[in-house]
């Protein structure tokens, strides 16, 4: 097999009896449907199991590149169950495509996100709950999907729309194809379809309800009534996303993909983080940076929040309209000023309520991961990954409090301090996944806030 004596990945030349190479697919579905696998890569063939004597050498493939065969190439079908689709838009626009994933019929927002990648942390964030995601870069599915990206247990968001979905998958982590991985989540996706006239559309217009449907009964003027009689504006999407019960959160960030591991504070502080549908890595960048943390449901009431006597609070990511959950608003009310508290998206428009702010639905919204902030204490420019469809209006807001970052591209308030309540919040993203890891310090100066505050109640 070519390899090298002591080439540094644990591989050597010396004569090997027997090898057994277990072949890893993106799915058994996909195997079973498209048999006939070409092996493309072996880049990454590793020992996994050497014995005593040295001729008997297991060696277990775990990356690999999987092509769908010629055979079944040949047939013109791709290795997924395909039906014709249509996403009829509310302004009577009819986008004719083929379907993944799910079947069925769905109404939704439709926004589009510029990631170039990251694919699978963007259908687990709870925030898209109630909108069909559009995917700008053309080629999704190439990397299949992963054990370690999921941002929740579940994928909320009402479906997938793309250009072209990958009919093989090629990453070392991959343990499923993304079709299969739709499918199980009974979620849709839709591909062949021109995702560039579509997004121009939104940018033109701004966010458009919709309806996608594999179903050939319905005519397009049924679907087109269907996305003309329903909003996602003033409807309670935290609910439906939220833990029921509280638990506590341990998991660090992994140590292979650690990049900030020098700043874990000496000091433990107990952080309660109020889930509005809260990703998987805000609670591990928190964890990572030497917090304890018990995550409660959005509707846990302040009076037991402060019993469980918190250093700090953090008011997670969400989907949906801020104004239509004034019980939200009115707990995280009864807890500013009393604790040291940080924001991050829905968390930082809820904040932006409480403090008796206005927030306003933008045209089409941020959804990316290279969108350019700037820093107004530090003057630094960051990019940072954003998703959010409302922003605070910042003249709104009463006195003392201080926008500390804007958003470059159309000057929108980024992030709010008010430091006479231990305030902070942010409308983007710093735990990032999908997205560069600039704004990561925002963990650490949270951390320095509650410090700060035990100080002075020392
Ligand atoms: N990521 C989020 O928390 C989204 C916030 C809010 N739902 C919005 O769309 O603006």
């Amino acid at each position: 097999m070519g390899m090298n004596k002591n080439d540094g990945n644990g591989f050597s030349s010396e004569p090997q009896a027997s090898v057994t190479l277990h072949l890893v697919p993106p799915s058994a579905s996909m195997a079973t449907k498209a048999p006939g696998f070409v092996v493309t890569d072996l880049t990454s063939v590793f020992r996994s199991n050497t014995s005593s004597n040295r001729s008997k050498v297991r060696v277990s493939i775990v990356r690999c590149s999987v092509q769908v065969s010629s055979d079944r190439t040949a047939t013109g079908l791709p290795p997924w169950k395909q039906f014709d689709a249509r996403l009829v838009l509310e302004d009577g626009s009819i986008w004719r495509a083929k379907s993944f994933g799910a079947s069925g019929t769905q109404v939704g927002e439709v926004v589009f996100n510029t990631s170039l990648t990251g694919y699978q942390e963007i259908l687990t964030d709870p925030s898209y709950a109630g909108q069909f995601v559009l995917m700008t870069n053309p080629h999704i599915g190439n990397t299949g999907v992963n054990f370690d990206d999921e941002e929740s247990v579940q994928c909320f968001l009402a479906g997938l729309v793309i250009r072209s979905l990958s009919p093989s998958t090629s990453n070392w982590r991959c343990t499923e194809a993304l079709c299969d991985y739709l499918a199980k989540r009974n979620i849709m996706g839709i591909y062949d379809v021109d995702t560039r006239a579509i997004t121009r559309r939104l940018r033109e217009d701004g966010s458009l309800i919709g309806v996608l449907s594999t179903d050939r009964s319905k005519t397009d003027e049924e679907l087109l009534k269907m996305s003309r009689s329903w909003d996602i504006v003033g409807i309670d999407l935290i609910s439906g996303v939220s833990c029921k019960s509280p638990y506590e959160w341990v998991n660090t960030t992994k140590p292979d993909w650690e990049f900030n591991s020098n700043r874990r504070s000496e000091e433990t502080f107990h952080v309660v983080a109020y889930d509005f549908g809260i990703k998987h890595n805000i609670l591990k960048r928190l964890a990572s940076y030497g917090c304890k943390i018990t995550v409660v449901p959005s509707t846990w009431p302040a009076s037991k929040t402060l019993e469980m006597k918190p250093d700090g609070l953090l008011f997670s990511n969400g989907p949906g309209d801020p104004s239509a959950v004034p019980y939200a608003v009115e707990t995280v009310k009864n807890l500013l000023g009393k604790v040291p508290v940080f924001g991050i998206c829905m968390g930082h428009q809820l904040i932006g309520q409480a403090l008796g702010g206005k927030t306003f639905k933008m045209k089409f919204g941020h959804h990316g991961g290279n969108h350019p902030v700037r820093n107004l204490q530090t003057g630094h420019v960051e990019i940072s990954a954003q998703n959010h469809n409302y922003a605070v209006d910042p003249a709104s807001l009463p006195e003392g409090v201080e926008v500390t970052h804007i958003n470059l591209n159309d000057g929108s308030c980024a992030g709010l301090a008010f430091p006479a309540q231990k305030l902070m919040s942010l409308q983007y993203h710093p735990e990032a996944s999908p997205g560069p890891h600039d704004s990561d310090y925002a963990f650490r100066e949270f951390v320095e806030l509650m410090k700060q505050e035990k100080k002075v109640k020392a």
